[in-house]
Formats: structure tokens, C-alpha cells, sequence
């Protein structure tokens, strides 16, 4: 093997690179340069503008529904950039905070023609680094040789659909003990992605027998739900629920996964609730930001499972996605636990829309 980093570790510090501000230079027969529409300082935007290229701004359909912009790609639109148009104008563009007061004045122009999988790409690359998804993209004539001679982290286009699809496998790092309030036979499992993304977390109580179904809840963090007490989900009273129903039974396994407000990440999680304190529900805050109902992939706590000796779970949940995920994967599931706790009045819309768009049981 080579000593030098491979396309996968490549495209984690394309990650990184984004969230600095650092641009990435996409290379094919149409190489650009991306930048994530989020961290683009003002120094940054005057060096891109000497470039000379052409100058489009990515945003996905969900983002150009807001905004009447058009979609002619059909997932994602280009918006030609104005001439006049800086790191403010932007932001505006990529990020709802300010619609209401400032709705867009157009007509923003967006690209009909020629090929739109490097701008794909960027969105994918800026939604898997947690940031908004919209980006700069700047064409060059010469992708390798800029990317060598400014030292920036140059990927194939033609291998990004293929990379961002993949899944990491997860190698468990280290296990201990973990007496717990629930019970004093717990065990904390580490989970570790070999692209150096988020790791993520599995609590077995007790020692549940791998060869019939063990009682099983899925849980996304939640920052504010799970530490803070909020009273805008129901996350804090389920992730306690299921650790007590684990306890009282002897058995059980909770696997904590880091896909903090539903896989959008924390930032833009409280941008979304900004949003909802504008009037817009939980779906709709997703989709002005740009992001789908729900970015999570159940698949990941499939994985987790399989590699610790399970293959079928009584699953503690009401969202049937987690379910068919895991059907799909390979887990069977005998039983859906029903998981109603912790309503009260600040989070009965929040509970009711998620009946009603998301396909969740009431
Ligand atoms: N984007 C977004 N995420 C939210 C919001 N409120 C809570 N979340 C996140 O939603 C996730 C809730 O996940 P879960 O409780 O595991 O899943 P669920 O889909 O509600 O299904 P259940 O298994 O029935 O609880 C957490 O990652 C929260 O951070 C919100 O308004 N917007
Ligand atoms: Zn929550």
C-alpha cells in the first residue's frame, strides 16, 4: 500500500478543508474549484474572483423552492453569480435566517446547459461536512496543476458519486464497563469509521443471549434533548425511557448514534429551530435550509449490530424507517416497541407533524 493518503481519506480532509474555508478543486475533463457557501471570508472570495472562471453558486431544489429559483438539474440549481455579488449576498442566498425580512429580490439566473455532477458533488461533500448545503464552484483550465500549486486537496470527479455513496466500515476501538443508574451491568462499545468520521456509540445492558431478539432502541443524538432538558423534542424522555425498560428487563442494547438533528448536525439543527420560531414546522425548516426531511442513514446501526453478534431486535421506536432499514439490512425485526414519553406543550406540534409528514405511528 502507498504511503499516501488514499481517496477515501482524501475526500475526509475535502471535509475539513470546506469547514476551514479552504477550497477543494474537483478534477475532470470540466475541473472546478468548490468552496462551501457557509465559510467563504472575504479575502478567500477576492482571490477566487482573480481566477477569471466562471462563477455559479450550488443550491439544492429544496433551497431553490424557497427562493423561486430555478432547478433545471432537477435536485440541484446553479445560480449564475452577479457580478456585484460578495460573501454576503452569498450567505443571503445559502442560509434562510433572513427571508422574512429580506426576501430575495431576483431574478436570480441560473445555468441550463452543460454538466452539473461537479456542483452534485460539492452539495454532497458540504451536507456530509455538516455545513449548509450550497457552494461555490468556479471553473479552472487546469485543475491537478492549480491544486499542486496551491497546495489544496485535489479529488477525481468521476470517483465522487462513487465515494460519497460508500459507507466507512465501523471497527469497534475499545469496550469497558459502565455501571450505570439502570443498571450496574452496562458496557460502553466505541464504534470508528476508518474515514475518520463520527464515531458512534453502542451501550449493552447486561449480557444479552446473540441468539434471540434483544431489546433494542436506535437513538440520534440530541444535544439538547439528550443533555440540556429541552422541551422542543421528546429525545431526552426516550433515551431514558429505553435505558430503564433495558434495566428492568436485564437486557438490551442502545446504540447511541451521532447524527445530531436527524444527520443536518447541531449548527444547522438550531437553524432550523430559528426558522420554526418564524412559524415554519420541522419539515418545512429542513427543506428552507436545503436539506431533505431526514439526511440520517439507518444503515450504520445495522452495521453495529451485525458486528456484535445480533441479527434480530424487538426495536423501541415509532418511525417505521428505522425498521424497513434494519429489515434491509439483515436484522430482523420481531417486534416494534411502541416509544411514547415526554409530551408536553412545547413539542406536541413538533410530535403531531411527525405523524403527519413523516410516516411516524401515533
Ligand atoms: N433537523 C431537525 N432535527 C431535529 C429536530 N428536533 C429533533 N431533531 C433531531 O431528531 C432526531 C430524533 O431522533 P430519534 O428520536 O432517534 O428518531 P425519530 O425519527 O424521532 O424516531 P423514534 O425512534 O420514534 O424516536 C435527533 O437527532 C434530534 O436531534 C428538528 O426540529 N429539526
Ligand atoms: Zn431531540
Amino acid at each position: 500500500m502507498s504511503i499516501a493518503p488514499s481517496l477515501t481519506e482524501r475526500l475526509a480532509r475535502a471535509r475539513a478543508d470546506l469547514r476551514m474555508g479552504v477550497p477543494v478543486v474537483l478534477d475532470g475533463a470540466a475541473p472546478v474549484l468548490i468552496s462551501a457557501a457557509e465559510t467563504i471570508g472575504p479575502a478567500r472570495f477576492a482571490a477566487l474572483r482573480e481566477i477569471a472562471g466562471e462563477m455559479v453558486l450550488a443550491i439544492t431544489a429544496r433551497r431553490a423552492q424557497t427562493l423561486k429559483a430555478r432547478a433545471y438539474d432537477g435536485d440541484i440549481a446553479r445560480i449564475l453569480l452577479p457580478d456585484d455579488a460578495g460573501p454576503d449576498w452569498i450567505r443571503a442566498v445559502a442560509s434562510p435566517e433572513n427571508d422574512l425580512m429580506h426576501p430575495m429580490k431576483g431574478p436570480l439566473n441560473c445555468a441550463r446547459s452543460g454538466p452539473a455532477d461537479a456542483h452534485r458533488a460539492a452539495l454532497r461533500l458540504a451536507k456530509s461536512a455538516r455545513l449548509l448545503p450550497a457552494a461555490l464552484v468556479v471553473s479552472l483550465e487546469n485543475g491537478a496543476d492549480f491544486a499542486a500549486g496551491n497546495a489544496l486537496t485535489c479529488l477525481p470527479l468521476n470517483e465522487m458519486a462513487g465515494l460519497l455513496d460508500a459507507r466507512s466500515p465501523l471497527g469497534e476501538v475499545v469496550s469497558a464497563r459502565l455501571p450505570m443508574e439502570v443498571s450496574e451491568a452496562g458496557r460502553l462499545h466505541v464504534f470508528r469509521p476508518d474515514d475518520g468520521g463520527e464515531e458512534h456509540y453502542a451501550i449493552e445492558i447486561g449480557r444479552p443471549d446473540r441468539s434471540k431478539p434483544v431489546l433494542t432502541r436506535l437513538h440520534s443524538a440530541c444535544f439538547t434533548g439528550d443533555l440540556m432538558g429541552s422541551l422542543k423534542c421528546d429525545c431526552g424522555p426516550q433515551l431514558r425511557a429505553a435505558l430503564a425498560q433495558m434495566g428492568a428487563e436485564g437486557h438490551g442494547i442502545l446504540l447511541y448514534m451521532n447524527q445530531e438533528g436527524r444527520g443536518i448536525g447541531l449548527a444547522n439543527k438550531m437553524r432550523a429551530y430559528a426558522l420554526q420560531d418564524q412559524g415554519f414546522d420541522t419539515v418545512e425548516a429542513n427543506h428552507r435550509l436545503g436539506f431533505e426531511d431526514d439526511e440520517r442513514d439507518f444503515r450504520l446501526g445495522a452495521d453495529i449490530l451485525k458486528s456484535l453478534g445480533f441479527s434480530s431486535v424487538r426495536l423501541m421506536t415509532n418511525n417505521p424507517a428505522k425498521s424497513d432499514m434494519m429489515q434491509a439490512c439483515g436484522v430482523a425485526v420481531t417486534e416494534r416497541v411502541p416509544l411514547h414519553v415526554g409530551v408536553n406543550r412545547h413539542n406536541r406540534d413538533y410530535l403531531a407533524t411527525k405523524v403527519r409528514k413523516s410516516g411516524h405511528l401515533p
